[in-house]
């Protein structure tokens, strides 16, 4: 099987005048989190709409499976998820009903409903109209509809946002169970310690296109600023730089027993965000 489960290059996307995507790069591995982030209107959504063929690009090639997205088969598409804001709940029907329903439509079984819904925390209320349910109930039961037939690649659009930490943690959970058994994800999220936890790999997209694209680790250690922050004992916080000449420095330091700790002080993902889109979240 390719280790490349789906791709764009040079994906350019126009709504009227306005170029929303311009030459958008991208390829995401079989089994990785990946996490694709971008001030708001960046273009994440469409790029799920893209991928998900509700849209189509003007320019660009997209792979999906190995092969060429226009080439996917109704098969190809039962092997993807998806939860977005639009994902539809039947207000009038149960949570379980509408787990029952979405699962007859992917032609499934209803057997594992009951222990989806143990898994997040719903059973106690799967009868319950979904136009009775908060938030996060509804958030939480969209993610069990968009992953009831088991899908090999589950997009997932901001699945955290407006959710209580409780629920967050329960998305997060089933996440990385979801991970564990080699479901490959495509998250979008405002949330960066959210990406910094979650994500095995984020993009960040800025105007369209990909301004930097790797681990969350290694984005941050390549923005890391030259400068060492020293706690000591008896004179207060010691900054200085990362190069030969605080080598004495941290060595006298630590010799007089001085040193309380040493910070490398790196930025942490919001702050490469910042500095690369020039924007807040
Ligand atoms: N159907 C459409 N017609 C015209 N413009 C659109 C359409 N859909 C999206 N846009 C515009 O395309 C841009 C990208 O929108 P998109 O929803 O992809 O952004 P996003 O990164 O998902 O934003 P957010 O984080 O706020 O959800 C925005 O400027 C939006 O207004």
């Amino acid at each position: 099987m390719p280790s490349t489960i789906l791709s764009m290059e040079g994906v350019t996307l126009s709504f009227g005048t306005k170029r929303v995507l311009d030459g958008l790069t991208f390829s995401v591995s079989r089994g990785e989190c990946f996490g694709f982030l971008g001030p708001s209107g960046a273009g994440k959504t469409t790029t799920i709409k893209l991928l998900t063929r509700q849209l189509v690009r003007d320019a660009g090639r997209i792979m999906l499976f190995g092969r060429p997205i226009e080439n996917a088969s109704d098969a190809d598409y039962d092997r993807i998820g998806i939860l977005s804001d639009t994902s539809a709940l039947y207000d009038r029907m149960s949570i379980e009903e509408n787990l029952r329903f979405y699962a007859r439509l992917r032609g499934r079984g209803a057997g594992d409903i009951g222990r989806l819904l143990e898994r997040m925390n719903l059973a106690h209320d799967r009868k319950t109209l979904v136009k009775n349910c908060s938030k996060g109930m509804r958030q939480r039961a969209a993610l069990l509809a968009a992953l009831i037939h088991s899908p090999e690649l589950l997009f997932l659009d901001e699945p955290t946002s407006g959710l209580d930490p409780a629920a967050r943690t329960e998305v997060h959970r089933m996440l990385a169970e979801l991970r564990r058994a080699g479901t490959t994800i495509f998250l979008t999220t405002h949330d960066m310690t959210e990406a910094t936890g979650v994500c095995d790999r984020v993009a960040i997209l800025n105007d369209g296109a990909i301004v930097a694209c790797d681990r969350p680790k290694s984005l941050t250690l390549k923005f890391a600023r030259n400068r060492l922050v020293i706690e000591t004992r008896t004179r207060g916080v010691v900054e200085t730089t990362k190069d030969a000449a605080a080598a004495e420095l941290v060595g006298d330091l630590l010799t007089a027993g001085e040193c309380l700790s040493i910070h490398s002080d790196e930025p942490n993902l919001e702050e490469v965000f910042l500095e690369l889109t020039g924007r807040e979240f």
